[in-house]
């Protein structure tokens, strides 16, 4: 089965939503940002984003619509967020108007119902989007790295999904010669169709693949730049273990499976504290992008991600991510040193 016309309507909603995003972390205001009941922040640009991309998604697809996503509008109904509704109401309305192919002016109330239809709970059956408007938020806070990233569900398959990184340079990370370098990276990938990248601004796509280094002294490896987000120790003796050499990269979000998509590095790992429960959108759009440019992404019992199962993956410890010929030593490496330290505590 082709998903060709929902993989043009999720590039397009997702490249707006970057533009839109772009343009708030320019001018990025301290009032924009809330704070959640997990504490986490989420700013206008999260639910701008949100609100952009549901709405594009249900003029695309009208009869046939379900969204997994992020946020809620729970916290802008509340007096004190009025402003907030408004700016970002505006925000939204622009970004359509410069798109030029949707002539129409949203309410604020509009906008609060296409944040709000993002609840589904996703599941084994039917077919259904997921988001994350803004994964990185901190990230996204400190002018760094910071993903768009919405996939496609088909009967509990990740079928397509597009990761926009707008801070992402084209060219490898590795090889950064000044900061000046372009940025602005939109990644895509449709099952057994391969990945691809092209930059944000629309010029022409090409098609990437995930690293062959096979001598883990060679590779490097990525993880999350927040230390609350995964075990740096745990990910450091790891690497030990494998006599990689390389210092890790820390970058914030999914940008990080884009990068690993076209060979910036070769390992990826996300070792959560205990009780932390991966969501979906956390990883759907990532995850295929990855293994469509020829990489593996397990959990850390080496089972495939399981998108099928509501919005959570509740899986086992963490996620690790590489290609086919690293992954049995990744794999060994992390179950030896998951065990060590089980037998310390
Ligand atoms: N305590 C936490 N542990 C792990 N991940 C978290 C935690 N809090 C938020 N996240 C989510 O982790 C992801 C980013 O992590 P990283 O940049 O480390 O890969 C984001 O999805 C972020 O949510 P959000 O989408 O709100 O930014
Ligand atoms: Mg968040
Ligand atoms: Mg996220
Ligand atoms: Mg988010």
């Amino acid at each position: 089965m082709s998903y060709d016309k929902e993989l043009a309507a999720a590039k397009k909603a997702a490249s707006l939503a970057a533009r839109l995003c772009q343009k708030v972390q320019k001018a990025l205001l301290q009032s924009d940002v809330q704070s959640k009941n997990d504490r986490s922040p989420v700013t206008v640009a999260d639910y701008g984003s949100q609100a952009l991309v549901s709405y594009v998604l249900q003029q695309e697809f009208p009869s046939e619509f379900s969204l997994v996503a992020e946020e809620d509008s729970k916290d802008l109904r509340k007096d004190a967020a009025q402003e907030l509704v408004e700016r970002m109401t505006k925000l939204v309305n622009d970004s359509l108007a410069s798109d030029g192919s949707y002539s129409v002016t949203l309410s604020t109330e509009d906008i609060l119902k296409f944040i709000d239809s993002g609840k589904s709970e996703g599941g084994p059956e039917g077919r259904h989007w997921v988001l994350d408007p803004i994964d990185g938020t901190k990230g996204f806070l400190r002018g760094g790295q910071y993903a768009i990233a919405l996939a496609l569900l088909d009967r509990g398959k990740v079928v397509l999904g597009v990761l926009a990184c707008p801070n992402l340079p084209l060219t490898s990370i590795r090889d950064q010669q000044s900061p000046n370098d372009e940025v602005g990276c939109l990644f895509f990938a449709e099952i057994g169709g391969g990945t691809y990248m092209q930059p944000l601004d629309g010029s022409s796509a090409v098609k990437v693949q995930v690293t062959a280094v096979e001598n883990p002294e060679e590779a490097s490896f990525f993880e999350s730049y927040e230390a609350l987000h995964s075990k740096h120790d745990l990910s450091s003796s790891i690497a030990e273990k494998l006599g990689i050499k390389a210092p890790p990269v820390r970058i914030d979000s999914q940008a990080k499976y884009g990068a690993l998509s076209r060979g910036d590095g070769a390992i990826y790992m996300r070792l959560p504290r205990e009780g932390y429960r991966e969501k979906i959108w956390d990883h759907a759009a990532g995850c295929i992008v990855v293994t469509e440019a020829g990489g593996v992404v397990t959990d850390a019992a080496g089972n495939p991600l399981d998108f099928s199962r509501g919005k959570y993956l509740d899986l086992d410890t963490g996620i690790i991510v590489t290609n086919q010929k690293l992954m049995p030593l990744l794999f060994k490496a992390v179950r030896e040193s998951l065990e060590e330290k089980a037998s310390s505590l």
